[in-house]
């Protein structure tokens, strides 16, 4: 009996998995989207959303569009809801403009800006990059310019990854505000009982600055090079790298192993302070 119970629970399931992957089936190529935007290419398949680069024929000019993913239903359109409406109060160089957003065949989409560049992601893993202790926190300075900014205007991004930040020449972006919700407020979304994910997705700055501290240790990590061969390591961060005793002070408490900072701004200070 509970054999069986097993083997239907698996199947629908099965079933499941293969409905979401044909209605999250991306758009064709060409295809024009509310009379105005071409698609020229599919450019990823995010958690909530499936995300193109397109055309726009009256100017000629490339944009993003964002369309809320189908199988996750009400949320996903609740969250391009939440994302379009976050996005059109941030003004900033650093941030994509929300240009419009349209319904089209009952999907919802948002158009922004496109960011010609290079995730910090592809350099590390695609080029090859690596970052020194001062560059590591130099970028740093100038992403915190725009977490700053963000914090200030009332919001937290709650996602802040080496794929969301794109370098474009000297200049910074932070993109992908799916998951960005107002300070205080009650996240949409489920993300059950994993630690790490809850303080990465609580609607407080430290979550952000949490997730900075992961971000610096992934541009740390570019220069590293193990001597344990094929021994998977069990050492910390802090037995690995060589750093600073003020990056390592800084680190611990952005990734809360101490006391997290007061403020963003607390944090902007003391960075301010070991670059100086
Ligand atoms: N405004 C933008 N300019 C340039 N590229 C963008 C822009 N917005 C998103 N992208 C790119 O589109 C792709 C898909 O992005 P999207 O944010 O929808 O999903 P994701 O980051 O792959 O996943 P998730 O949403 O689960 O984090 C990524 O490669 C991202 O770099």
């Amino acid at each position: 009996m509970i054999e069986k119970k097993g083997v239907i629970t698996g199947l629908i399931a099965y079933v499941k998995k293969v409905y979401s992957a044909w209605i999250d089936y991306p758009l064709q190529e060409g295809k024009l989207l509310h009379g105005q935007y071409r698609i020229l290419r599919f450019l990823g398949l995010g958690s909530y959303g499936l995300t193109y680069l397109c055309q726009d024929i009256r100017t000629g000019t490339e944009l993003v569009v964002k369309q809320a993913k189908p199988s996750k239903g009400q949320l996903g359109r609740d969250l391009l809801r939440q994302e379009t409406e976050i996005m059109r109060q941030l003004q900033h160089p650093s941030i994509p403009s929300c240009l419009s957003s349209f319904q089209e065949n009952k999907h919802m989409f948002m158009v922004m800006h496109y960011v010609k560049g290079r995730t910090v992601e592809d350099l590390i893993f695609e080029r090859g990059a690596k970052f020194s202790e001062e560059e590591a926190l130099i970028l740093i300075r100038k992403l915190m310019q725009v977490v700053l900014y963000l914090h200030k205007m009332g919001f937290v991004h709650r996602d802040i990854r080496i794929p969301n930040v794109i370098l474009q020449g000297e200049r910074i972006h932070l993109i992908d505000f799916g998951l960005a919700a107002r300070i205080g407020d009650p996240a949409l979304q489920d993300d059950g009982t994993d630690e790490a994910l809850q303080r990465r997705r609580a609607t407080e700055v430290t979550s952000d600055l949490y997730a900075i501290g992961h971000f610096v240790l992934f541009m740390l990590y570019s220069t590293f090079e193990s001597s344990e061969v094929l021994v998977e390591s069990v050492k910390s961060w802090e037995e690995e790298l060589e750093l600073t005793p003020a990056t390592k002070r800084m680190l611990r408490k952005l990734l809360q192993v101490d006391a997290s900072y007061t403020s963003t701004q607390a944090f902007i200070d003391e960075l301010e302070a070991i670059l100086a």
